[in-house]
């Protein structure tokens, strides 16, 4: 099995939000490593950047960012219980609201509003754990009423899930030239709210079975591309500390990082 920084394995770098979502990747899969970044975009974008940036810094960058844990999913097609794979990491909804309806950000003239995934590792993953594919919508604000998840879908025709980190995951990684994924388990159905009806512990399990079946896909390394197309992978002989302002749950403990 790889290991976290194997010269055969991909470098792997899993952002969750909490804690519990973290455990729960590192018992599917011990070989990445997993972080806590906390909830909502831009937390996941500053711990993104800054692990990125870190393990370029010791010589040993990662191959590949996943943003990952339990969110809404759009029902009936995609109900409690069940694992989505992001084909794109929408922001749903950063823009603004006009006298037209809602104008996103690349609307307004500001950049991107969506990150997509590579599709060969976006369709082996759900192959390996059943997932159902679309794209997933980063909110900062949970939707809680009916109408609300009727905007959203009429929005985004074909949107698995929602949940509160991936798209800012998906901009750090960009912009450190990583690919990134995204992969939820559904604890609730985006609609009215109803907090009681979350089953946060049976997608906390999925969580842990997704990575046990999709790690080693992961981690595998993929094949080599043409030269100048390496997806931010760039080799340096800089070293130093392991730096981390995050939770992590890493196979490589700290002592034995270069
Ligand atoms: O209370 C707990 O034990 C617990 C364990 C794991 C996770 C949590 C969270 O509350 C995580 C918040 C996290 O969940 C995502 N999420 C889940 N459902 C939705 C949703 O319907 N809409 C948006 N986000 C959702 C989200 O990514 C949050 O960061 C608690």
């Amino acid at each position: 099995m790889p290991r976290a920084g194997d010269p055969d394995g991909r470098r792997v770098l899993v952002v969750t939000a909490v804690e519990a979502e973290r455990d729960a990747v590192a018992a599917g899969w011990p070989a990445v490593t997993a972080v806590a970044a906390g909830v909502g975009p831009a937390a996941a974008a500053a711990v993104t950047a800054a692990e990125l940036t870190a393990a370029l810094a010791r010589g040993r960058p990662y191959g590949l960012v996943v943003s990952a844990g339990i969110g809404g999913g759009f029902a009936p097609d995609v109900p409690v219980g069940a694992t989505a794979v992001a084909t794109a990491l929408i922001a749903a909804d950063l823009g603004a609201v006009t006298a037209d309806g809602f104008a996103d950000v690349t609307a307004l003239g500001f950049g991107a509003v969506s990150h997509e995934p590579p599709p060969e590792l976006v369709r082996e993953v759900a192959a390996l754990t059943g997932a159902h594919t679309g794209p997933i919508l980063t909110v900062s604000t949970v939707t809680g009423t009916a109408a609300r998840a009727a905007e959203l879908t009429a929005r985004h025709p074909g949107a698995v899930a929602e949940a509160m980190e991936g798209f800012g995951v998906a901009e750090a990684a960009t912009r450190a030239g990583v690919p990134v994924l995204e992969v939820r388990t559904v604890s609730n159905a985006v609609g009215p709210r109803d907090r009681a009806a979350w089953r946060i512990p049976d997608a906390l399990r999925a969580l842990t079975a997704a990575f046990r079946a999709a790690g080693p896909a992961l981690t595998a390394q993929p094949p080599a591309r043409p030269a100048g197309t390496d997806g931010g992978v760039h080799d340096t002989d800089a070293t130093g500390p392991p730096v981390t302002g995050a939770r992590t749950a890493d196979a490589t403990p700290p002592e034995e990082a270069p």
